[in-house]
């Protein structure tokens, strides 16, 4: 049987997880599997991520982080169980890919293309949202001149232009330097707080998932072997939250990894 991933879950209203507010779900994922040949890639997964919520997913190299997100993406299918996301997600990779031959302002334009706006509007919806980004004075810059950040910030803008309520973020932060990346997450949490959104970030960073995410989800093997609530999730993205120490040694044991900063 293959399951094919709907996109109806504005009319499920589903129970907090964690106890906090998350929200109503923005993606939902049941005992779904995969294989590819003999490969058995997921196991039964079952996750829920809420509209007001971040979720990290980490994994070892091949343990299926982006398969997940393929399959939440609607770019692979389960073999069983169901995919339900609430409308159409948004997705952001590790390299920005933007169209070489637009200017930033076309390339945000368009992440309007399901939307049926007229070209007025959609420029001045990718117009506000590169505002949003912090780069309003590059609409008429060529994607080749822009920094590595800065690319990816046109790859977030674009992601966000239609106000999806579930952003898929595949190792966004992954090319770029430690200063940047900071800035990044700055970025993505105040995205995050003023439009409201359901986010999934896969990253191979235990660090990233727990400064950025409220809960951090372990796949190893196919299946999800870990699902933590962060406490005090971006406590002023504060890595000096005590119970933040002891998080990082249990996340990075169930990575099958020693804890050098201990
Ligand atoms: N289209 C495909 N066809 C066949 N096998 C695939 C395909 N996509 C992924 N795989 C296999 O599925 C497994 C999981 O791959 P996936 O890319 O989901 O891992 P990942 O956890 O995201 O890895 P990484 O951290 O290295 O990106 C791997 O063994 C990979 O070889």
């Amino acid at each position: 049987m293959t399951a094919i991933a709907t996109r109806d879950l504005e009319i499920t209203a589903g129970p907090p997880e964690t106890g906090r507010a998350v929200g109503r779900p923005a993606a939902e994922v049941q005992n779904a599997s995969l294989r590819y040949g003999d490969n058995t890639v997921l196991r039964d997964v079952t996750l829920r991520v809420g509209e007001r919520e971040i979720v990290a997913l980490i994994g070892r190299s091949g343990s299926g982080k982006s398969t997940l997100l393929r399959l939440l993406a609607g770019l692979a299918q389960t073999e069983t169980g169901t995919v339900r996301t609430a409308g159409f997600p948004a997705v952001s990779f590790q390299e920005p890919r933007l169209f070489p031959w637009r200017t930033v302002l076309q390339n945000v334009v368009h992440g309007l293309v399901r939307e049926k706006v007229g070209r007025a509007e959609a420029a001045e919806r990718a117009r506000r949202t590169l505002e949003e980004v912090g780069l309003a004075d590059k609409v008429g810059t060529w994607p080749g001149r822009l920094s590595g950040g800065q690319a990816q910030r046109v790859s977030l803008a674009r992601a966000l232009v239609a106000r999806p309520r579930l952003l898929l973020l595949d190792e966004p932060f992954g090319a770029l330097d430690a200063l940047t990346r900071r800035t990044m997450h700055e970025l993505l949490i105040k995205l995050w707080r003023d439009n409201g959104f359901g986010a999934l970030l896969v990253t191979h960073d235990v660090d990233e998932a727990l400064r950025l995410a409220d809960r951090v989800v372990v796949l190893a093997g196919g299946r999800i072997v870990e699902d933590i609530a962060v406490p005090e999730p971006r406590a002023g993205l504060d890595d000096a939250v005590p119970e933040i120490a002891r998080l990082r040694t249990q996340l990075l044991a169930a990575l099958g990894v020693a804890d050098t900063a201990n």
